[in-house]
């Protein structure tokens, strides 16, 4: 288990980091989420022992790894970590760069020749380059660099396998296949993972819990569901499902009028005291639900409507908001310049059939 308690980083005067309190268990799948800029590099430095914290401390498997006057470096800590970049060295082939970490890493070490071929056929068969042993990175792909990196990293069986944005530097298709691959290794493996993206579709997927982040601090930790169904803050709510934050006032606990429209009003349905309190209501463009203008509901007009294949996404102007829907196709279409009205689901169960949908 790995225990982050009270954590501080400060480059000169500049806090990156404030008061991160994190518990990992083991073999769990963690995505930190945030902006750039927020401090997720920061916080897989410091996991991984590049540098020592301002304040507070790393705890892994009950000893003390980090505080601000001690530090266990990188090589006596059982992690691994892939980079966006890969990080391949040019004069090695494949099967030599998943070797390495066999010959020199303290935790990985295996002496028999024939041992450490066994355990280089299972990685690259793991990652599926077989068939590409011999050769060099310059003759590889993208996704297969990445693929070396990846079985670089789990060769050794780490305890903790730290990712830095992986996929960030690969084109669209090979992310998700790329995704489906990193889970099936992790689930085979087992290994603690901690992943940093700023690609919420990313943690969404992979992770068992998410840690948002924002400017040095954690906003919100959950799990995907939770963090999409029930942000705690306006930022989470925003980042995480690009929410339409709609402005009026709630009365009383449970219902809230949209300040253009004093007829309409909406149920809570487990919006955050944070986001109450700033007089909002967050609204994911999935969540609307378009039709003809009606008296006594909230209306806008289309501004812009585009295409999407699977979805129309609607850009709409309502009152001093502009307002974003993601309608799918098969519903009612509307033109700019329509006058429609902007009803939203409020079931709960319809919210995470929707959002179990996407
Ligand atoms: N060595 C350093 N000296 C001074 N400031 C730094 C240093 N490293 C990072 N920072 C600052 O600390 C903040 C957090 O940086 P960090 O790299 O952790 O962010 P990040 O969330 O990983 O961003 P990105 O997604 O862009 O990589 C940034 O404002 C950055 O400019």
């Amino acid at each position: 288990m790995i225990s982050i308690d009270g954590l501080k980083k400060n480059y000169g005067n500049f806090t990156a980091l404030d008061n991160i309190n994190l518990e990992l268990l083991n073999g769990e799948f963690i995505a930190i989420l945030g902006p750039s800029g927020c401090g997720k590099t920061t916080l897989l430095r410091l996991l991984a022992g590049f540098m020592k914290p301002t304040e507070g401390t790393i705890t892994i498997d009950n000893e003390l790894a980090a505080s601000s006057n001690k530090l266990v470096p990188p090589e006596k800590r059982n992690i691994s970590m892939v980079f966006q970049s890969f990080a391949l060295w040019p004069h090695m082939t494949v099967e030599e760069h998943i070797r390495f970490p066999l010959k020199h890493h303290r935790f990985g070490k295996t002496k028999g020749k024939e041992e450490q071929a066994i355990k280089v056929v299972e990685a690259l068969e793991m990652v599926g380059l077989s068939h590409l042993k011999d050769r060099y990175p310059a003759e590889l792909s993208g996704g297969q660099k990445q693929r070396v990196a990846l079985a670089r990293a789990i060769v050794s069986k780490p305890s903790l396998l730290l990712m830095d944005e992986p996929l960030s530097a690969l084109d669209a298709e090979l992310r998700m296949e790329m995704r489906r691959e990193i889970g099936t290794i992790h689930r085979k493996l087992g290994t603690t993972i901690i992943y940093v993206t700023h690609d919420q579709g990313e943690a969404l997927a992979m992770a068992d819990r998410i840690v948002v982040m924002n400017d040095g601090k954690i906003e919100q930790i959950g799990t995907p569901e939770s963090i999409y169904n029930a942000p705690q803050s306006v930022f989470v709510s925003t980042f995480v499902g690009k929410s339409n934050l709609i402005k009026g006032e709630w009365v009383g606990e449970n219902r809230f009028i949209p300040a253009n429209f004093p007829s309409v009003s909406w149920q809570d349905i487990g919006i955050s005291k944070e986001i109450k309190a700033q007089n909002l209501y967050p609204v994911r463009p999935e969540q609307w639900k378009l039709g003809e203008a009606e008296q006594n509901q909230m209306t806008g007009i289309v501004q812009f409507a585009q295409f999407q294949g699977n979805e129309i996404h609607y850009s709409i102007q309502s009152g001093e908001e502009t307002i974003n829907v993601y309608a799918s196709v098969f519903e009612k279409r509307f033109l700019p310049g329509d006058t429609v009205s902007l009803k939203i689901y409020t079931g709960v169960e319809e919210r995470v059939l929707l959002a179990s949908s996407r």
